[in-house]
């Protein structure tokens, strides 16, 4: 059984369960008739996860982990915000005509900052200090910046991502683990999808810096479901779970910038039937 099914399912069961509503309040998002977008909502979530017990794929339904992969290579490899870098169309209706989306998410992660050692970006930093500083406790990218947020189409919702290593008695390697901040969940499109991005994240790092990924600790402000979803929602949970698959990443590459969709190996990936068309509010 995937650990990652019983945690969706918990948080799931917990936000239609004990969740408020927005509805009638004043919100931001909109379906693409105009209808206004509400949710129901759970503040402060906390999921555990392990990489060293099973990569965190829901089964209940297919996360498409190449598109996810192809995302969060987009933000923190590339460090494009530009949608025609991506090969999913997921971000299209947040793009201007020329399909940037501001100063968002990949041009945060390429801001350069002056450090005693020279000028960094902020990958760049954290694979700096992984090296040269692995015990240090200011390992971390910040998507967040306020001075820029009127420049970004959508705000950062998956915005810090605190890397933190842990030297395990016995253990070959030390184990590099993960905190990610996430400040609004769209929890049927995009929590397992968010999950597995920052798994993928933390392996590649982990492998280019000699270290075993291991933790991936997952905390959401506000964690929604939006009313469109609450059925489908019903439904999935209510499905029969797999065992995880098994997802490992090409041992060959040695430089995060060389990582590739194609670097990707998912084996064993059993799963419900897709939920086609989920409604997507912008
Ligand atoms: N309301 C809302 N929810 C989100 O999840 C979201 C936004 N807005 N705005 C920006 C991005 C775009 N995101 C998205 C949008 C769509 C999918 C989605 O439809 N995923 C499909 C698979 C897509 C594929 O195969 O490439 C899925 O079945 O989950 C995922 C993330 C996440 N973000
Ligand atoms: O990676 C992502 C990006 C976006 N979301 C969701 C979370 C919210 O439903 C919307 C953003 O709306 P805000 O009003 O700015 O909170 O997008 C996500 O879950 N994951």
């Amino acid at each position: 059984m995937s650990k990652a099914d019983d945690l969706f399912v918990s948080m799931c069961s917990d936000i239609i369960e004990h969740g408020t509503t927005t509805e009638g309040q004043r919100v931001r998002p909109r379906w693409e008739d105009g209808t206004p977008a509400y949710t129901l909502k759970r503040f402060g979530v906390c999921n555990r996860y392990d990489l060293r017990e099973e990569f965190p794929a829901l089964t209940l339904r297919r996360t498409a982990l190449k598109s996810a992969l192809d995302e969060v290579l987009w933000i923190y490899q590339k460090k494009s915000n530009n949608v025609r870098d991506l090969r999913s169309h997921i971000w299209d209706a947040w793009a201007d005509e020329s399909g940037s989306i501001g100063k968002a998410y990949g041009y945060q992660v390429g801001v350069t900052s002056r450090y005693p050692e020279g000028d960094f970006d902020q990958m760049d930093r954290v694979l700096f200090d992984l090296r040269e500083n692995p015990y240090s406790r200011r390992i971390m990218t910040n998507l967040y910046t306020f001075s820029d947020l009127s420049e970004m189409h959508l705000y950062p919702c998956a915005f810090n991502a605190i890397y933190n290593v842990t030297q395990e008695p016995g253990a070959e390697r030390p184990t590099l683990n993960m905190l990610l901040v996430q400040r609004s969940q769209d929890v049927l499109a995009a929590n397992n999808w968010n999950v597995c991005q920052y798994a993928l994240l933390l392996m590649m790092v982990a492998q280019v810096s000699g270290m075993e990924a291991g933790g991936l600790v997952h905390m959401i402000a506000d964690a929604h479901i939006y009313d469109r979803h609450v059925d489908i929602v019903r439904e999935l949970i209510e499905r029969p779970h797999y065992p995880a698959p098994h997802v490992s990443l090409n041992p060959e590459v040695t430089d995060f910038y060389d990582f590739t969709c194609d670097d990707l190996v998912v084996e064993g990936y059993e799963h419900g039937p897709q939920v086609k068309n989920i409604p997507i509010a912008v």
